[in-house]
C-alpha cells in the first residue's frame, strides 16, 4: 500500500475511494496482517512494524468533512486534496516512516470515516491504535461540539494509555472561524492533552503532530516509565501560532 500510495496520481484518489473492503472483527484477530500480506505480499510475525524495526497505529478521529482525509494526504504526500468532497468509507490507511532522533519510526495511519454510520467500523480500530489524532474543523462548531463525544467513545473503545492530541484543522480559513483558538486550548486543557492548530491546505502543523506522537511513542516504548519526553512542552515550542495562517 505505501509503495502503492507513492507512485498515485492524486487524480486517481476518489477513483480509489469508490470502492473499499473493510475489515471487521475482534482485537488481535488479524486485520492488520491480513491488510499487510495484501500489502507486501507476506506476514511479519509480530506485528507490521517489523520491517523497519519499530512503528506504531495512530488514528485519525473527527466528524466528516473536518479534514481527516486531507490532513493524511498532506503529510504522507505534501498535497493538498482540493475540489469536490468525498467522504471515506469505513477506514483506509496509509504508512509512512518518519525519522525520529535519528531511528526510523513507522507509522500506519488509519484514516477513519466521520459519518455516523460508520462508526461501528471504526470502533473496530481503536484498541490497534496507539495513538489518536482528534480533528475539528475550526469553521464548524458543532465539528467542535462534538469533540467531547468523541472524547468519550475514545474512553470507552480506546486503550487507556493511548496518546491523543486535538487539532483545530482548517486554520487557513479566515473568514469562516467560528471556534476560537482559546476555546481549543481551553477544550484540551480541560481533557489534560495537547492541542493545536493546523491546516491540511497549507501544511502548518501537519508534520508537527506526527512528529510530536512518534517521539512521544518511541520514548513509551524504550524506556517505559523511565524519564518522559514532554509532549506539552514539545508541541508548545515548536507550533506555528494562528498567526501563521494569517489569523493574527
Ligand atoms: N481550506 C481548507 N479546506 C480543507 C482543509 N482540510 C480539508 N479541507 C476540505 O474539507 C473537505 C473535507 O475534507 P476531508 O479530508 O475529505 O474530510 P474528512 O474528515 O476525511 O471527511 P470523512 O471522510 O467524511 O470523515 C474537502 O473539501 C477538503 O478540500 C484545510 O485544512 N483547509
Amino acid at each position: 500500500m505505501e509503495e502503492q500510495a507513492d507512485t498515485k496520481q492524486l487524480s486517481s484518489y476518489d477513483e480509489d475511494l469508490q470502492h473499499k473492503t473493510i475489515l471487521l472483527g475482534d482485537s488481535a484477530v488479524g486485520k492488520t496482517s491480513l491488510l499487510v500480506q495484501f500489502d507486501q505480499g507476506k506476514f511479519i510475525p509480530g506485528s507490521f512494524t517489523s520491517t523497519v524495526g519499530i512503528g506504531f497505529t495512530v488514528m485519525l478521529l473527527g466528524d466528516s468533512g473536518v479534514g481527516k482525509t486531507c490532513f493524511l494526504i498532506q503529510f504522507k504526500d505534501g498535497a493538498f486534496l482540493s475540489g469536490t468532497f468525498l467522504a471515506t468509507v469505513g477506514i483506509d490507511f496509509r504508512n509512512k516512516v518518519v525519522t525520529v532522533d535519528g531511528l526510523k519510526v513507522k507509522l500506519q495511519i488509519w484514516d477513519t470515516a466521520g459519518q455516523e454510520r460508520f462508526r461501528s467500523v471504526t470502533h473496530a480500530y481503536y484498541r490497534d491504535a496507539q495513538a489518536l489524532l482528534l480533528l475539528y474543523d475550526i469553521t464548524s462548531k458543532t465539528s467542535f461540539d462534538n469533540v467531547r463525544a468523541w472524547l468519550t467513545e475514545v474512553h470507552e473503545y480506546a486503550h487507556k494509555d493511548v496518546v491523543i492530541m486535538l487539532l483545530g484543522n482548517k486554520c487557513d480559513i479566515t473568514s469562516g472561524r467560528v471556534v476560537r483558538t482559546e476555546d481549543g486550548e481551553s477544550l484540551a486543557k480541560d481533557y489534560g492533552i495537547p492541542f493545536m492548530e493546523t491546516s491540511a491546505k497549507t501544511g502548518v502543523n501537519v508534520e508537527l503532530a506526527f512528529t510530536a506522537i512518534a517521539k512521544e511513542l518511541k520514548q513509551r516504548s524504550s524506556s517505559p516509565g523511565g524519564c518522559k519526553f514532554q509532549i506539552h512542552q514539545y508541541i508548545e515550542s515548536q507550533k506555528k501560532k494562528s498567526g501563521c495562517c494569517g489569523l493574527l
